[in-house]
């Protein structure tokens, strides 16, 4: 059996009384897409914040590719391949798209690249930033400032930057959060493109854009895991129905 990438293991957060995670455990295989979904306030976000590093659970484990980093903060386990946008550079309006990225690659390298070359003219950093940038379709804007770029261009944009760390698992929270329905349709295409090569958590409302992408569902209310597994075992789950989806999901 492949050994999962990602291990969330008991987690516990509490905010004075509410309980955002209770107990909560699941996994994420090497290269899947795993969805999280759960109605408002299930504790999606506060999940995602603790495998990030962001927030420190009040008990339980974190465990990326069999290693501990439950006490690591942000940019290590970034550094471990853990990536997510924002988490290490954001983007600079007035430097071109390409630079931000290759300013994205320089941060990830860690300190062999830290202190070497200039991200503006190292082809080092330079050239793996240009092929990101193909890859997701932004070629074309490489050399406008970043400022200029729609809401759907920026939020590729931060795909690229995160993306420019190499990561092994991208963590997702509501990726076409904001976007119309082009920019959306367009994000959707770009993550099925990377399907296999980079394993994601994916937290996103919109059940069209979950059933296109994952490969597995975990289901979250209350804090816990209702439900997990494929798409259309959840899809089914009668649980998962009663608390969630709705009508919708069995027409
Ligand atoms: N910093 C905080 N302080 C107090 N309560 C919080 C905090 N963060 C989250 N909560 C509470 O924890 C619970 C889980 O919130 P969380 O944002 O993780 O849910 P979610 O599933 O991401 O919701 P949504 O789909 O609305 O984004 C909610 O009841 C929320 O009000």
């Amino acid at each position: 059996m492949t050994s999962p990438l990602l291990e969330v293991e008991g987690l516990v957060k509490t905010f004075g009384g509410v309980t955002a995670s209770a107990e909560l455990s699941f996994t994420v295989l090497p290269g899947e897409v795993h969805a999280l979904i759960g109605p408002n306030g299930a504790g999606k976000t506060t999940a995602v914040a603790q495998i990030a590093g962001e927030l420190r659970p009040d008990a339980g484990r974190v465990l990326f590719d069999g290693r501990d980093i439950t006490a690591l903060p942000v940019h290590r386990r970034a550094l471990l391949g853990l990536g997510r946008s924002f988490q290490i550079t954001s983007v600079l309006g007035a430097f071109s798209v390409l630079d931000n990225v290759a300013l994205a690659v320089q941060a990830h390298a860690g300190h062999s690249f830290r202190f070497l070359g200039d991200a503006r003219r190292d082809r080092r950093l330079r050239d793996p930033a240009r092929a990101t940038l193909a890859r997701l379709g932004l070629e074309d804007d490489a050399e406008r400032p970043a400022a200029i770029l729609s809401h759907g261009g920026r939020r590729t944009l931060e795909l690229a930057m995160a993306l420019a760390g190499r990561p092994r698992l991208l963590l997702l929270d509501e990726p076409m959060a904001g976007m119309g329905a082009e920019d959306s349709a367009r994000m959707v295409e770009v993550l099925r493109a990377l399907k296999g090569e980079v394993a994601m958590l994916l937290v996103e409302h919109d059940m069209d854009v979950v059933f296109a992408l994952a490969d597995r569902i975990t289901v979250l209310d209350g804090g816990r895991v209702l439900a997990s597994g494929a798409p259309d075992e959840v899809r089914a789950d009668p649980r998962v129905v009663a608390a969630y989806l709705g009508e919708e999901a069995v027409a």
